[in-house]
């Protein structure tokens, strides 16, 4: 079983969005942190500790961290308090992700604590911002159309947020840089065949934009669905896209073992 800590759940200071300046240098705003396996990617059944922390630029309507974005709770750890809890667990791999983990500020100042340590670091980013730091693996979800908070779709409200996330969700000189800096992954949720001309446009636009090669089997398609009853539905069909265009699938183990659980 997945262990976690005692973070406790009460709303602290909102983090709306905007990338932070102003934020302290040397705390992180936390909705969790827990030992798990990595359900996703190339690193999908790694022993990890998750630091998840909270607020987001964009608003995805099937987001399934809605207590980071949507409507974020934290509470307010100091950079030693996180990293004591890591260094308590038996990990050797860390995964910073949120919310959107890039907003802050301090999350290099973790990031290079962490590497001095020796720790294998993964950032889960939706790569609309670049930020320098010893990152091993970046792990890139860039946002497509289907993503948006229209009216219908909307968990919290009647759309508001779908004009700016409409704008914000796709940056190409942030994506470029990250995976020219970074070892990377290209994770992108899929719901059906209608995502993948935006899949491929976006490819072609950031191979002419990157100063690297992105090969195939470094663009993984994932199943939307945040719980397994979802994922029932999306599964399949995502598998068969992968092999027709010839990119990678990534399963979302954690959702097959643990369902919607909170801390997995
Ligand atoms: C909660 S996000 C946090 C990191 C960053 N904000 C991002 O979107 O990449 C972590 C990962 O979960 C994925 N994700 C979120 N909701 C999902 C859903 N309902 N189905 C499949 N993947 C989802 C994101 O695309 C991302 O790869
Ligand atoms: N087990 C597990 N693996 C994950 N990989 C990426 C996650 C994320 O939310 O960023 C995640 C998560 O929430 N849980
Ligand atoms: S970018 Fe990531 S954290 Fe932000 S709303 Fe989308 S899935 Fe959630
Ligand atoms: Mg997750």
């Amino acid at each position: 079983m997945p262990v976690s800590n005692s973070v406790d759940r009460e709303p602290g200071r909102e983090t709306d969005g905007e990338r932070s300046g102003d934020e302290s240098a040397d705390g992180l705003p936390i909705n969790e942190l827990f030992y798990s396996l990595q359900g996703e990617g190339i690193l999908a059944g790694v022993p990890s500790m998750f630091v998840r922390t909270s607020g987001c630029n964009l608003r995805c309507w099937f987001c399934d961290s809605y207590h980071t974005s949507w409507e974020p709770t934290h509470a307010w750890m100091s950079l030693e308090e996180i990293v004591a809890e890591i260094e308590a667990s038996d990990a050797d791999h860390v995964v910073l992700t949120g919310g959107e983990p890039l907003l802050h500020e301090a999350s290099v100042a973790l990031l290079e604590a962490l590497d001095d340590r020796g720790y294998h670091t993964t950032v889960e980013t939706n790569g609309t911002i670049y930020r320098d730091a010893p990152i091993d693996l970046v792990s890139v979800s860039p946002k497509l159309a289907s993503s948006t908070p229209t009216p219908e779709r909307d968990p919290s409200g009647e759309g508001e947020w779908a004009e700016r996330h409409e704008a914000d969700r796709i940056d190409i000189d942030a994506l470029a840089r990250l995976v020219a800096e970074y070892d990377f992954q290209l994770k992108f949720v899929v719901t059906d065949a209608d995502d993948m001309p935006e899949i491929l446009e976006l490819l072609a636009d950031l191979r002419a934009a990157a100063d690297v090669p992105i090969p195939d089997e470094d663009v993984l398609l994932m199943p939307e669905g945040a719980t397994r009853e979802r994922l029932a539905e999306t599964r399949s069909r995502v598998a068969d896209l992968a092999m027709e265009y010839g990119f990678r699938y990534t399963p979302r183990l954690h959702v097959d073992l643990w369902n919607d659980a909170p801390e997995t």
